[in-house]
Formats: C-alpha cells, sequence, structure tokens
C-alpha cells in the first residue's frame, strides 16, 4: 500500500512545462481501489482528466472503450498485470504513454517495461510530486510529439511538391491536382510541351505516394528501338538474345512495389504497346526468353508531348492501352501561359547554378527581367533552365545583365558590350575562337550543334562523327535544349 499525502495545488508546475493538464485523460489502473482513487485524486488536483479502473481487465476494457492519452497502471494486478495494460495500451493506443507503478521493482521487470515502450518506471513509495511529475512529463511528450507531427504534416503541405517551383494560378490548380491524385494507385497521363516539367510532377507524384520509399523508374520510349526497349521493360532471360550474355532485371520488376515512369510513350512501338498492355492487365511479367511468369505490382505514370489521339487515329497508338494510362490526366501549361512562374524559376535557376558554378551574382538587370517575360518561350521551363545557366557561365561582372543574354533575348540597339570578355564562349561567326578557359558543357554545347548543323540534323550521321552513342547524343540535345534538326 502507498501512502499518498494530499498536497497543495501545483498548477505553476504544469504551467511552466507548458502543457494543459485538463486536455489530457488520464486512466488509474491498481486493484488496490483506496490506492487507485489516491492516485486520481493527486491528478485531478493539478488538472487531469481521470478515470479509474480497479482491476487489469476492467483497465483493459476501458483502453479499448475510451481513447486515454496517458495510463498509470500497478504492477502486480491478478488476471491481467501491468505488463499486460502496457502491452495492450501500446498495440491499440500507440500514441498513449504509459506510467508502470510498482512496489516490487526488480532489473529485469524495469527492462521489460521500458522495452515495451513504458514511457516511466515509478517505485512505490510514490509520493503526490514523484505522481505529477512523471504524469506532467507524460503529457509533455505528447504535446511535443503532436507539435511535431503537426509541423510534419504542415511542411508537408509546403513543401510536399519541393521540386516544384511556381507561383501562378493555373500551377496552383495542377499542384491541387497532384495532392489529389498523388495517394492513390491510379495511372497518370501527364501531358505538355516539351520541358513544362512532365518528368518533376512524375516525381512529385511517386514521393508524395505511399510508394515513396520503392523506386522510381524512369524510361524514356523515344531513346531506344523496339528490341532494346522491350528488354530493358521486361528484362531478359540468359541468351534470350545473341547479346544478351547474362539475364537481365527489367525496369518494370525493378520498380516493383513503386512507380514506372514512361516518359514519351506516344513513341513506343505498337508490338511494344501490346506487350505493356498485356502486363497491364495480368499484373504478370515474362522476361523475354523465359517463359515463368513473374507478379508485379507497379504504378503505371506516362508522359508524352504528342497528341494521342491523333496518333490513335493515324494507327500508330492503341486506344485500349490509351485509356488504360489515362486513369486520370495532368496537363502542364506551357511557359508562355503562365507569366507569373518565369521570374520565381529564373531566380531559383540563377541561385542553383551560381553555387554549382561557384559564381557570385550579386545583381540583376532590371530588362534582363522583362526581356524573359516578353518572351515566349518554346523550349518552356528547361530553356529557362539552359539560359540561366548559360547567363551564370558566361557572366564577368557579377551582374547578369544585356552582356549577358543569350541571342534569342537579344533586341535590336542592345548595349552588348561585356565589361571584360576575354574568352568569349562562341564568336559572332558560330566559330569557337578560344576553348580555353570555358567550361565543357559550352564547348560540348557548341559542338554538338554545329555537328548536328553539318549534318542537317541527322542523328544518326551526328553521332558517328562525334564518337558517341545516339542515345546519349538525344540525352545532349535536350539537356543543352538544343533544336536537333
Ligand atoms: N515547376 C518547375 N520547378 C522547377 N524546375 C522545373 C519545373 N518545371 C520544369 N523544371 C525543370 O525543367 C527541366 C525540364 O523539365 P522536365 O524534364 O520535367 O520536362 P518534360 O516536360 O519532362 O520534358 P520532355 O517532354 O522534353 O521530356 C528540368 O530540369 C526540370 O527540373
Amino acid at each position: 500500500m502507498v501512502s499518498m499525502t494530499s498536497a497543495p495545488q501545483n498548477q505553476t508546475q504544469a504551467d511552466t512545462l507548458d502543457v494543459q493538464p485538463d486536455q489530457f485523460r488520464v486512466l488509474v489502473v491498481d486493484n488496490d481501489k483506496a490506492h487507485a482513487m489516491t492516485m486520481a485524486e493527486s491528478l485531478e488536483r493539478i488538472g487531469f482528466v481521470c478515470t479509474v479502473a480497479t482491476s487489469g481487465p476492467e483497465g483493459a476494457e476501458k483502453i479499448m472503450a475510451e481513447p486515454f492519452e496517458i495510463v498509470v497502471t500497478d504492477l502486480v494486478m491478478n488476471d491481467i498485470d501491468g505488463m499486460g495494460i502496457l502491452q495492450l495500451t501500446k498495440e491499440h493506443r500507440p500514441n498513449c504513454e504509459v506510467i508502470v507503478v510498482t512496489g516490487h521493482a526488480t532489473v529485469s521487470t524495469a527492462v521489460e517495461a521500458m522495452q515495451n515502450e513504458a514511457l516511466n518506471f515509478l517505485e512505490k513509495p510514490l509520493t503526490p510530486d514523484k505522481l505529477r511529475a512523471a504524469t506532467l512529463k507524460a503529457a509533455q511528450t505528447i504535446q511535443l510529439k503532436r507539435q511535431n507531427s503537426e509541423l510534419m504534416r504542415r511542411l508537408d503541405e509546403k513543401f510536399g511538391f519541393e521540386g516544384l517551383i511556381y507561383s501562378s494560378n493555373k500551377m496552383r490548380q495542377v499542384v491541387q491536382r497532384l495532392q489529389r491524385i498523388a495517394p492513390t494507385d491510379a495511372s497518370v497521363l501527364i501531358l505538355g510541351e516539351t520541358g513544362t516539367g512532365k518528368e518533376v510532377v512524375a516525381q512529385a507524384i511517386h514521393q508524395n505516394s505511399p510508394r515513396k520509399k520503392k523506386p522510381f523508374v524512369p524510361l524514356n520510349c523515344a531513346e531506344l528501338s523496339e528490341h532494346l526497349l522491350e528488354s530493358e521493360l521486361f528484362g531478359h532471360a540468359k541468351g534470350a538474345y545473341t547479346d544478351a550474355a547474362s539475364e537481365r532485371i527489367g525496369r518494370l520488376e525493378y520498380a516493383n512495389g513503386g512507380t514506372l515512369f514512361l516518359d514519351e510513350i506516344g513513341d513506343m512501338p505498337l508490338a511494344t504497346q501490346v506487350k505493356l498492355l498485356r502486363v497491364l492487365e495480368s499484373g504478370e511479367i515474362t522476361r523475354v526468353g523465359e517463359n515463368k511468369p513473374v507478379r508485379i505490382n507497379v504504378r503505371l505514370l506516362s508522359a508524352t508531348n504528342a497528341n494521342l489521339e491523333t496518333a490513335i487515329a493515324a494507327g500508330t497508338f492503341r486506344s485500349d492501352l490509351y485509356h488504360r494510362l489515362r486513369i486520370v490526366t495532368v496537363q502542364l501549361p506551357p511557359l508562355r501561359d503562365r507569366p507569373d512562374d518565369i521570374l520565381p524559376l529564373f531566380d531559383h535557376f540563377l541561385k542553383s547554378f551560381s553555387k554549382k558554378h561557384d559564381k557570385k551574382i550579386r545583381g540583376i538587370d532590371r530588362t534582363v527581367f522583362q526581356r524573359c517575360l516578353d518572351y515566349d518561350w518554346p523550349g518552356n521551363v528547361r530553356q529557362l533552365r539552359n539560359f540561366a545557366e548559360s547567363m551564370v557561365v558566361l557572366d564577368l561582372d557579377g551582374t547578369i545583365g544585356l552582356d549577358d543574354l543569350p541571342p534569342e533575348l537579344i533586341q535590336e540597339g542592345d548595349d552588348l558590350v561585356a565589361p571584360v570578355d576575354p574568352n568569349p564562349a562562341v564568336s559572332a561567326n558560330g566559330e569557337m575562337p578560344s576553348m580555353v578557359g570555358q567550361p565543357i558543357s559550352e564547348v560540348e554545347k557548341w559542338l554538338i550543334g554545329e555537328t548536328l548543323k553539318a549534318t542537317s540534323g541527322n542523328r544518326e550521321e551526328a553521332s558517328k562523327m562525334l564518337g558517341i552513342g545516339e542515345r546519349t547524343l538525344y540525352r545532349k540535345i535536350k539537356e543543352y535544349g538544343l533544336r536537333g534538326d
């Protein structure tokens, strides 16, 4: 039996801990009724709202029936003891904190209680102060956890689509739609001109879905021949082709549990479309050269800048696959239709490239902003990003001015005299006067652009001349925002 002398009201203690005891429901479980009542009374005096149970089973029943925030339980009881109450609470009320009270403490029971996540282990004789301090600490822990999860929720609301920079109403509406789509398993078809951010949106959907801890696997359907695309998608067995020296897991299998993003889906060959549809319908894939199907669970996101309905009419895209892909669609507006996004994006890219290239940008000429706003951005956000990078790279005086503008943004009569420019990246006649001192990316961009011009846009020929694969060339054309023809 524990003696509990009544103590003066101790509101100040609760105040200093910044918790409001009347917001916390406490269940006191002890088969010694008098002791249970004394403990409850002692806690009620500082504002806690208490309920008493005078046996383990009664305590268990109350825990199941009412959402208490704190349970104070005696350890030694008949039928269900304190450890049983602790386990039951943690199982059914994981946010509830449990304080175990005992007069028979042993190291092993204390360790067991802690392993079962008891917040505190109080030894008898128990004074009101000791009990109140432990209960207030439990209340504080709960409050901290609540504040933390509220903070996380707000952070998520604010930064949940953190890859996306926008301030236009059009993009705000898109993000609101994404917030509704992301947590589901629905297939999403993302539509929009090149460079509008379809891949960033696909990543944001994945990141905000329950699949976020599993892989996000992108695959560009325009980069590969039919044969390679199928082997990338479905995988292949060893020896399935002459050049298949070892077995390979396809991206569909690799994305199991996660998300597969098929970019430029409109370029997928018809035969591959048929196979993909079969996989989507059966939920199984069979590696090329094998006949054992593997079950998969993959969320499919796809994107295109082509008009798939026109492709269906032309017989190059299957309408059954189209309907399967577009359970939900997201249309990304071109940058020219959301001018409010131009300057926030420009600012974001300037900051990130000045960091990347270790260049200090102290200011930006106002006319530069105006030129950005006046331009119609056929290459959308990717083009803005590339322009921002080239301006940062070419800048000599720490101020982004007219002298740093890419040719597309220059207007007649602009004063293009740079303060000092010993090594211009590209001369007016398109030749590269000096490669020394230029970033490799600028040299490469120039070289690829010139080679494409020389081959009239023939990528196969250009990639041979440059000694790189066609796929790499394709990627670089995109990366540098080159026209590729
Ligand atoms: N809202 C945005 N916020 C930040 N960056 C963006 C945004 N939209 C696009 N970008 C950036 O612009 C570039 C192009 O975006 P992305 O590759 O997603 O476009 P896309 O529509 O998939 O292009 P494509 O059709 O050519 O594949 C990327 O570098 C991406 O990070």
